[in-house]
């Protein structure tokens, strides 16, 4: 957050306090309701005059807080439950004076769930070995960290590109190494357009181009990955369309039908949205504000009465198949996958489907939540594994 105290004037009147927020905001009510008048609103179309009469504006990605959103307005504090920042003009609230935060790792484990759950699905289809290959993760942060030690603790040979980050335990090379050497690249930076490592079209049509045989995740930013070029090669036969999971578009949500009608796995952009990844992202973004307002933080509503209850059984001596078969259980991948084709493909793309797909997305929970039985012989190889996916193993 910007190291702003609160301004005298908010301070005084807090009980007056306006708050506009993004209706999808995960316990909007329970934890905002009693700090000043709330009202909750789209926000992909928030407008100028929604947010005139507002102190506090609360988003999610789908807002763009920049000049034209808030140069009228009297707002002194954005918060943004998510991790990524790039609809945030930082540079001009910071110039402003007001302050923002973010809500840094909040869904990181459900991207990574996202991540594994897609390899399972090409692993049943024969194009993941997981006994033989090289996982790169393009960003060591929040999410490629915590997905490259998964990976390691599955037994998975990981590489890591990340020019700003030194991470122990992982071998890293530069982009082009990366390609030349991984079997498959998952993307995990931030869409960013300057500094010394730009990642808007990181991935373009030269480096797309060296992928034969790759597979290619995306749940970072669409932008990152040149989606015209990727069709291009897909349609002139050069890129596996079956090797390609795309979480996130450009142009999101008007993204590229063609291709996905083309690519293996297609996401409404829900990587992160499991109910842990949510309630935390709102959590964050409630104690930053209750620290801006000089107040006492918001009491957490139990989450952990929410978990599933039902005790998933596995039997021992089934190697990969039995670990496919519980991350199916706990995140079936291709749920998401074919809701996004009915409504996109198959429907007449109702105008948006895309947003709606993600406001009335399922309560995934993360695999942390569930409780997982082993049966049969001992079994360390899978135990180990299934302790490595964060399963919570029951004797
Ligand atoms: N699909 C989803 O639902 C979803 C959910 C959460 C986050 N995200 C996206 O994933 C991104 C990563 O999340 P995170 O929590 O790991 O963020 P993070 O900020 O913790 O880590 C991002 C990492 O990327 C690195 N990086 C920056 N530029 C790079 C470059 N050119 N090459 C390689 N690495 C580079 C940074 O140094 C940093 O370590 C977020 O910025 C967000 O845009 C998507
Ligand atoms: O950056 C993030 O945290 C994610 O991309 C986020 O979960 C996207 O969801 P949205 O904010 O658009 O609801």
């Amino acid at each position: 957050m910007s190291g702003l105290s609160v301004s005298g004037r908010v301070k005084d009147d807090i009980k007056g306090m306006k708050i506009v927020a993004d209706e999808n905001l995960s316990l909007v009510r329970e934890l905002f309701g009693s700090m000043g008048e709330l009202v909750c609103l789209p926000g992909r179309s928030m407008r100028p005059e929604d947010v005139r009469e507002a102190d506090i504006l609360l988003v999610r990605s789908v807002t763009r807080v920049n000049a034209t959103l808030l140069a009228s307005s009297r707002v002194r504090f954005v918060g943004s439950a998510t991790i990524g920042t790039d609809h945030l003009d930082t540079a001009w609230l910071d110039g402003q004076g007001i302050a923002w935060t973010s809500a840094p790792g909040c869904n990181a484990m459900s991207v990574v769930e996202y991540v594994i759950a897609a390899l399972f699905e090409l692993w049943a289809r024969g194009d993941v070995d997981w006994d033989r290959q090289v996982m790169g993760i393009v960003g060591l942060g929040n999410v490629g960290a915590r997905l490259a030690v998964v990976l390691q603790r599955l037994g998975v040979r990981v590489l890591g590109c990340d020019p700003f980050v030194d991470l122990e335990g992982v071998e890293q090379v530069d982009i082009d190494t990366l390609l030349d050497r991984a079997d498959v690249v998952s993307l995990h930076t931030p869409l960013t357009h300057a500094g010394p490592h730009p990642t808007f079209h990181l991935l373009d049509r030269s480096r797309l181009a060296r992928f034969a045989g790759k597979v290619l995740i995306n749940s970072g930013r669409g932008p990152v990955v040149d989606n015209a070029a990727l069709l291009a090669l897909i349609v002139s036969g050069c890129f596996d369309p079956g090797k390609v999971v795309l979480d996130v578009w450009e142009k999101e949500p008007d993204l590229d039908r063609a291709l996905l009608a083309k690519i293996r796995i297609g996401t409404p952009h829900i990587a992160g949205y499991s109910q842990e990844g949510k309630w935390r992202g709102s959590l964050m973004v409630a104690e930053a504000l209750s620290n801006f307002l000089g107040t006492a933080p918001p009491e957490a509503p139990a989450l952990t009465g929410r978990a599933l209850s039902e005790v998933k059984i596995v039997e021992s001596g089934q190697g990969w198949s039995g670990l496919a078969s519980l991350v199916k259980a706990f995140y079936p991948i291709s749920r998401d996958d074919a809701d996004l084709r009915r409504e996109l493909l198959e429907r007449d793309m109702l105008p948006g489907a895309f947003d709606a797909l993600r406001k009335g997305y399922w309560p995934r929970r993360e695999f942390s939540s569930g409780r997982v039985r082993l049966v049969g012989v001992e079994d360390p190889w899978l135990k180990e594994r299934m302790l490595a996916l964060n399963f919570r193993l029951e004797a």
